[in-house]
């Protein structure tokens, strides 16, 4: 039967990537979803700015909600410093098989940990399983409507600390109305809003970065 996108990213990045070396890996599947296949990354230009925040923030502790391929994950995990850890959650078994693939071609397992489910399955339990006290950065871009439920959960599950940067994918397309409300009138968060497009394409869309102020 016909391959799975994915399946098709990843044997791109078997061929174009260099082993060991992320930036050859985000280039490629960039290539590959700019010229020939559109896929759901956060791609290059909103990806410029995601690894800006990252930079500045230098996080020890970082989640991901919805991994995909993961090549967000490489991105963020190429930034990190020696002993920081990202955790990423994705619920579909066949994306996640892929961006394991994906992760290691990068060499990056060792910063990476990927766990098969749901958000608020895994939420609950991210203190007692993973040792986790609180997260230094999150980036969102998992099902858009448990953006907000996930954001209150995570408030109530005492993950988030003052500080604590959100980096929220896609708020203008597809779109999450309920949680740009949300964040940027509570008084717990400082919100700021990364004009930018659709991924590979001329559409608007933007990274909403809010600041958990405790
Ligand atoms: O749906 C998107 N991402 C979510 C899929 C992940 C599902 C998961 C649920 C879940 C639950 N718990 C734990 C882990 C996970 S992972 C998405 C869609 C578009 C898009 C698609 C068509 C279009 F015309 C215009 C934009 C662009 C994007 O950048 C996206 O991110
Ligand atoms: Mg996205």
């Amino acid at each position: 039967t016909r391959s799975t996108r994915p399946q098709r990213l990843l044997k791109v990045v078997q061929k174009h990537a260099t082993r060991g070396d992320p930036q050859s890996v985000i280039s490629a599947i960039d290539h590959f979803c700019r010229h020939s296949e559109w896929a759901m990354n956060v791609g290059d230009e909103k990806g410029s700015i995601l690894d800006s925040v990252v930079s500045e923030l230098n996080p020890e502790k970082v989640l991901e909600l919805g991994t995909y391929c993961g090549y967000s994950t490489v991105r963020i995990a190429r930034l990190l410093p020696p002993g920081a850890r990202l955790i990423t959650l994705e619920f579909n078994a066949d994306y996640a098989a892929i961006a394991r693939q994906v992760i290691a071609w990068a060499g990056l397992e060792d910063k990476v940990q990927l766990v098969e489910g749901a958000s608020e399955d895994w939420i609950p339990r991210m203190k007692e399983h993973f040792g986790i006290e609180t997260f230094d950065f999150v980036f969102l871009d998992h099902w858009k409507d448990r953006y907000l439920p996930d954001t209150k959960l995570m408030e109530d599950c005492g993950l988030l600390r003052k500080g604590t940067v959100l980096l929220a994918d896609n708020v203008i397309c597809p779109g999450v109305p309920d949680y740009l409300e949300y964040v940027r009138n509570s008084l717990s968060y400082k919100s700021y809003y990364f004009k930018s497009h659709l991924e590979y394409t001329k559409a608007e869309d933007g990274l909403e970065k809010s600041v958990f102020l405790g």
